[in-house]
């Protein structure tokens, strides 16, 4: 795995990044219709994807395709570095180019990283629009067809080859969300917490996949994130998720049954039934849009008072 472009990478980004950009203290990555994070951005200066050696190229609608570097917040400006737009194994990537951005970015030296994505809620007590500060994750191999991006030889050998993952999610970060929330004045039930379960998608959740997800204990559901958590933590990296809930992932009680309703329209007493509920990805980027400034606002405040620690 020594043959990742490690070098050729940085070298293009000191040609193309002016110093004072070129350390940032944060990075972020932007889940589904969410690149506009980075719109609270000074002084920017946009790397296109495909002028980075060993990155890929985003091909998902509402994922744009380079790293924005840029100053936020007040004074001098605290320098981050902005992934707009991820990739995903579904995209045909291998893991390995999955997460290599996010290697890069702790190259750069980059110990805090704020990870957004959309999601599917599973907890039907999670309403569209929340926002949810992931507390741990569910990634079983077979259930995402991908295994993980730490198999296989190991990066380097100062990696732990068994890589813990109880505290992959920053208690200090995640208490930065909630003090965001609270200073900027949110409603209780903005920001919730819980588990994301990965899948590898494209297909969104049949009815007995969001059943199998929600008994066995995740609130949201999504196609990306967990690759990119278990490399930053390999780097060493404090990771936060802010998944932000497009949709709620159908679960009904019971199945409609066909058997059921044709007996019945042949007793002449025809069952009525409701239009089955479906998802699409420009729903899951209409949310993205709506709630586009508090995200934007919630992630400057983080980034505020990490950059005081
Ligand atoms: O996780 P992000 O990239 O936010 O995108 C989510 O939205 C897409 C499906 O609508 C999938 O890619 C899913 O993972
Ligand atoms: N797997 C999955 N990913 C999503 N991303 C946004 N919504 C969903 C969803 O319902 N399921």
């Amino acid at each position: 795995m020594s043959e990742l472009p490690f070098a050729s990478t940085l070298s293009t980004l000191a040609r193309l990044v002016p110093a004072k950009l070129l350390k940032p203290r944060v990075g972020i990555v932007c889940g589904s219709g969410l690149s506009t994070l980075a719109s609270s951005l000074r002084d920017v200066v946009e790397v296109p994807y495909n002028q980075l050696e060993g990155f890929g190229k985003s091909t998902v609608v509402g994922h744009k395709s380079s790293l924005a570097f840029g100053l936020i917040g007040p004074g001098e400006g605290i320098p981050v570095v902005v992934m707009l737009g991820r990739f995903h194994p579904y995209e045909g990537h291998p893991l390995s180019t999955v997460v290599y951005p996010i290697r890069v970015l702790a190259r750069l030296g980059v110990k805090n990283l704020i990870i957004t994505n959309a999601s599917g809620a599973l907890n039907p007590n999670l309403a569209v629009g929340t926002i949810v500060v992931i507390q741990d994750h569910l990634a079983i191999p077979n259930l995402t067809g991908h295994l993980n991006p730490v198999f296989g030889p190991q990066l380097s050998p100062d990696y732990p080859r068994f890589l813990p993952l109880s505290d992959a999610y920053s208690v200090k970060l995640r208490r930065l969300a909630f003090l965001a929330a609270n200073k900027l004045g949110l409603a209780e039930d903005a920001l919730a917490e819980g588990v994301y379960a990965w899948v590898s998608g494209p297909t969104y959740e049949t009815p007995a996949e969001g059943r199998f997800l929600r008994s066995a204990g995740a609130d949201v559901v999504g196609m990306s994130t967990v690759p990119e958590v278990v490399a930053a933590r390999e780097e060493g990296m404090e990771v936060m998720v802010l998944s932000l809930v497009t949709n709620a992932v159908v679960i009904p009680e019971s199945y409609r049954s066909i058997k059921a309703e044709i007996k019945a329209e042949l007793a002449g007493k025809p069952i009525e039934q409701a239009p089955v509920q479906t998802v699409s990805h420009d729903e899951v980027l209409a949310v993205g849009k709506q709630k586009a400034e508090v995200m934007k606002n919630l992630v400057a405040n983080i980034i505020e008072n990490v950059s005081s620690d």
